[in-house]
């Protein structure tokens, strides 16, 4: 997405991907202006033909050259495949090989929609999808749970934020499931499942709202970092004067403690809870 230039035959961009609805649009179209208001040159290049009416400025758009109706037609596939696209087929794989080639540096930025944080079966189930895109693509790579704002919408949290961020013990996690009638038979296969986890230890997440400068800016730094972008004085002062203007001293998306006060309901607590206070 973004050129350095002190390296000009270096190119440092951020490959977007995630299940449909997850927020990449709004992502491409929110670190867009992020990035262009601290002085940081973005050409943001849409790869997914299905993709219409983008918001954001397009430098490059795969739709003018074919349309997903002409793919459907010649291959004879549906409209959907989208994240078969990042676990298992070798497509994306390749445009990314080639791209670095071509010497882009990229880190894969895979969004997942928070709230699947209060369904422990769906988190296993993204914390799953996240590890074998991460093992799939071969990039340098940032989780990142995105509508951080509606995190609660269709549930509450069973554990603190850090724990779904860090993927802390996820033996938690399964022991939680198993008190579902449901999901009791199939404690065996959530075990063996996060074990596949926890041996890799590769995944963990950053929290995301697009709308909040200091959560965007947590993105792009953790971004950065994956794909090897070092910023020059200048562009330290816009975005320090950029986040001066943004926030309150109170408020840092760096802690997500912070991050978790903001956006989760405090729990209730219990009659054991509040004597142990007094
Ligand atoms: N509240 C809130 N809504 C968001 C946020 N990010 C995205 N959305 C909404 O989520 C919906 C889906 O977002 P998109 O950006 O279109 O998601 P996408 O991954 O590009 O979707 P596909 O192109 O279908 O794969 C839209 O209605 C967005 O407005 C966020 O941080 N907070």
């Amino acid at each position: 997405m973004s050129e350095n230039h002190h390296l000009s035959c270096l190119a440092f961009g951020q490959a977007v991907i995630g299940p449909p609805g997850s927020g990449k649009t709004t992502y491409c179209f929110g670190m867009q202006e992020f990035m262009s208001k601290i002085g940081r040159k973005v050409a943001v290049v849409n790869l997914d033909p299905a993709n219409e009416g983008t918001p954001y400025q397009c430098a490059v758009d795969i739709s003018e050259l074919i349309t997903l109706a002409d793919v459907m037609d010649n291959l004879k596939l549906g409209p959907n495949g989208q994240v078969e696209l990042c676990t298992h087929h070798g497509a994306l794989k390749n445009v990314f090989a080639q791209l670095a080639k071509w010497n882009f540096r990229l880190a894969a930025v895979h969004l997942v929609d928070s709230h699947y944080c209060t369904d422990p079966g769906k988190f296993i189930s993204v914390l799953c999808t996240s590890l074998s895109t991460m093992l799939h693509v071969e990039l340098p790579h940032v989780n990142v749970l995105s509508k951080m704002d509606l995190i609660e919408q269709y549930g509450k949290l069973a554990f603190n934020l850090d724990y779904y961020t860090e993927v802390l013990d996820l033996s938690y996690l399964v022991d939680h499931l198993a008190a579902d009638p449901f999901f009791k038979n199939y404690r065996r296969l959530n075990e063996k499942l996060v074990e596949v986890i926890e041996d890799y230890s590769l995944v963990s997440f950053v929290p995301l709202n697009v709308q909040d400068k200091d959560s965007m800016r947590r993105v792009m730094q953790a971004v950065d970092k994956a794909n090897g972008y070092s910023f020059g004085d200048v562009e330290q002062r816009s975005l320090d004067a950029l986040m001066s203007a943004a926030m309150g001293a109170d408020f840092h998306f760096t802690s997500t403690l912070a991050v978790q006060e903001k956006y989760v309901q405090p729990q209730e607590k219990t009659v054991e809870q509040e004597a142990m206070e007094i």
